[in-house]
């Protein structure tokens, strides 16, 4: 017998015949519990690469310096991408005695990142720049058997098919080019033998999570310059991490497609999608698609896909074109004290939502002259802008506050239901009503104000019926004769285009014109000019615990800078998130979420559209304070770097000594 597995339970024996010089295994002892990828690689382990599993005497294969810096320099744009990823991610794991290591395709060690303390051990380990940790070298490990299976793999301590490993717990997850090819591992292993194979899931998604961004990333920027769209069934997922991205040359053809897209589209293979026109792949015009959507960047564009005809939203990236420069600049210790904690409001009146954004202030205005009437209200907007909060804050300084708000939203609830949940229902009006029946939303809201979100998913037949009931202030709920008088107030909200729809045919042009009473335009949140306030509001009012918030200048810009796909909600959510995992006194660059985080900072490439009213206000309040950049920033209530780093974004020349030239 040459090889037995007996660090792992003794469930299989290798033994090599003597006249063929081939190696056999048979399963002794317990039966064969081992995971079915660890005992592939045992099985390989043993009989293609005949490694002894016994020996403990170790020294890592380290290959040649000059083959090294040669794979280094060939690796440059994944190096640059994954160190950055690679430093947050020990951030937040530091301490906790892990080692992140990036390997190449085949298992060379690019990139470490080790505790200070524990550099030597891992280093005893192998777990050095430039070791081989290919199963051919290593036997089973976290990275060469992550290669081997092409997929993420856990590799617990005994399951180490050589003796000197078994004291490593390693997690490695595959990184993969556009083409789908393995380009890359990355693992994080730990000496600590108190970590059980269950707690090693954990880090396995933490480690999977980061492998995913890694490959968006490279996605995004092999692809800069090109059209790229991101696209999720969640509008506020779309641009994060989580979005699928296609890549679609000029005539419309796709070009690539990343792991995610693959997944949403449930497609088995990039074939089934490369190559295709992208309106063989969602029910749109490729034309249409492109030009418009490129003209206003911000928008999100409700497809369906023409396999499965599921709802998604799709975006053009904005990225694309700046994720080539990621550079993580060192972060600056200038630190922003925010004032204490504010108690968050269940409904912000008007005045709450009022900001210094002129057309947020143009917006309250109209709203509240006609608060008290009942003239309709139609709010468009992106998603998560707040078309919601502002209805619910107009209707709070209505003369109907006291009555009830009840909204409904028309995409959230399958369309055989809207009717019944509109109107309502007579007892026993259909089989599976309600025994005592329903009353509708209509109802409900009389003396109120009826919310009709998304109303461009209301269906024609129903359209029609909303409309009698408008014009004769009456509802009959399904199943009975009788209409009842209501004393309806109605305000609506939509993200498409109602007025296309009309031309198309999708939606009524009289119920469009009866809804729409005075048209409120929210802007995303990007164009506000008030980001700023928001930003410092969010961070006061969600701060759980009643602390003053701190944040240091650099993580404060990229929180204005970010684009903000999914507007104010988003915001709210990642400052949440921000304020939840945040363990120190201070909030750095590394608790921003990876894809804030990550996002060329639009003031440091110059590229994106200048928002010319930022400009003017700024020039107007540096001129008003004399070019006395400390007043200026004071009024602002900012800090002078940030002034100076708005005037440069802006392109707002400045002399040293007073301010605007
Ligand atoms: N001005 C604001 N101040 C504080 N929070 C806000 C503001 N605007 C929006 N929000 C928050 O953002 C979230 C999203 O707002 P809301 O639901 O009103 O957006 P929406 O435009 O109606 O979104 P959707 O199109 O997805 O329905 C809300 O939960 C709210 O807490």
């Amino acid at each position: 017998m040459d090889a037995t597995a007996v660090h792992a339970g003794n469930v299989l024996e290798f033994v090599r015949e003597p006249q063929s010089g081939q190696t056999r295994s048979h399963a002794v002892g317990p039966p064969l519990t081992l995971h079915p990828a660890i005992a592939g690689s045992w099985r390989r382990c043993a009989i293609d690469y005949s490694i002894d599993p016994g020996r403990r005497t170790y020294a890592p294969t380290v290959i040649d310096a000059a083959v090294l810096a040669e794979r280094l320099v060939q690796h440059a744009d994944l190096l640059q991408i994954a160190a950055a990823e690679i430093d947050w991610l020990y951030e937040h794991i530091a301490g906790s005695g892990y080692a992140l290591v990036l390997t190449d395709a085949s298992g060379i060690v690019l990139y470490e990142k080790t505790d200070s303390t524990l550099v030597d051990v891992f280093r005893s380990a192998g777990l050095l720049v430039g070791a081989d940790w290919s199963e051919r070298e290593e036997g089973t490990n976290g990275i060469g058997t992550c290669i081997a299976e092409n997929r993420p793999v856990i590799v617990y301590r005994e399951e180490h098919f050589r003796a000197c490993h078994i004291g490593l717990s390693c997690s490695g997850a595959p990184i993969r080019d556009a083409s789908g090819n393995l380009l890359a591992v990355l693992d994080a292993s730990t000496l600590n033998a108190r970590d059980t194979r269950a707690s090693l899931a954990h880090t396995m998604a933490l480690v999977s999570l980061s492998a995913q961004l890694i490959e968006k990333c490279l996605f995004l920027q092999q692809f800069q310059g090109e059209t790229v769209f991101r696209f999720h069934a969640r509008p506020e997922f779309v641009n994060l991490q989580h979005s699928g991205a296609i890549a679609v040359a000029r005539d419309g053809r796709v070009v690539a497609v990343d792991e995610t897209a693959l997944w949403l589209l449930r497609a088995k293979n990039r074939e089934t999608l490369v190559g295709r026109s992208i309106d063989e792949i969602f029910q749109v015009n490729p034309s249409d698609l492109i030009e418009p959507m490129s003209r206003t960047q911000l928008s999100l564009r409700p497809v369906r896909d023409v396999l499965f005809g599921r709802h998604f939203f799709l975006s053009l990236d904005q990225d694309a074109t700046t994720t080539r420069a990621i550079n993580v600049p060192p972060p600056s210790r200038e630190i922003l004290q925010l004032s204490g904690a504010v108690p968050r409001k269940a409904t912000l009146s008007l005045e709450d939502l009022a900001g210094d954004d002129p057309q947020m202030a143009r917006n309250i205005r109209s709203a509240r002259r006609i608060a008290s009437s009942r003239v309709p209200v139609m709010i468009q907007g992106p998603t998560g802008a707040g078309k919601e909060m502002f209805a619910r804050a107009l209707h709070a300084a209505s003369d109907r506050a006291a009555r009830s708000f009840v909204a409904l939203n028309c995409a959230a609830i399958p369309e055989t239901l809207i009717e019944s949940e509109l109107f309502g229902y007579a007892a026993g009006a259909f089989t599976g009503a309600r025994k005592g029946g329903m009353k509708g939303k209509i109802l409900q809201s009389s003396g109120g104000t009826l919310f009709l979100d998304e109303i461009g998913d209301m269906q024609l037949s129903l359209q029609t019926r909303l409309l009698r009931v408008l014009e004769e202030q009456e509802v009959m709920p399904l199943g009975t004769e009788t209409p009842i008088k209501v004393d309806l107030r109605v305000m609506c909200a939509s993200h498409q285009n109602l007025r296309a729809m009309i031309a198309r045919g999708a939606f009524r042009e009289d119920l469009y014109y009866r809804l729409n009473g005075i048209t409120i335009e929210l802007p995303p949140l990007a164009q506000r000019t008030d980001k700023e306030r928001l930003i410092r509001e969010f961070l006061a009012s969600e701060s759980c615990d009643g602390r003053p918030v701190a944040i240091e200048i650099d993580a404060f810009q990229r929180l204005l800078d970010y684009s903000w796909p999914g507007n104010v909600r988003e915001l709210r959510n990642v400052i949440r998130t921000i304020l939840a995992i945040c363990d120190s006194d201070v909030i750095r660059m590394v608790d921003l979420p990876s894809e804030v985080r990550l996002c060329q900072s639009r003031c440091d490439d110059g590229g994106d559209a200048t928002p010319s009213i930022e400009r003017e206000e700024l020039i107007q309040c540096i001129r008003e304070c004399e070019g006395n950049m400390s007043r200026a920033a004071e009024r602002l209530g900012v800090s002078r770097n940030t002034l100076y780093r708005r005037c440069k974004r802006l392109d707002i020349p400045l002399q040293h000594s007073r301010g605007i030239i």
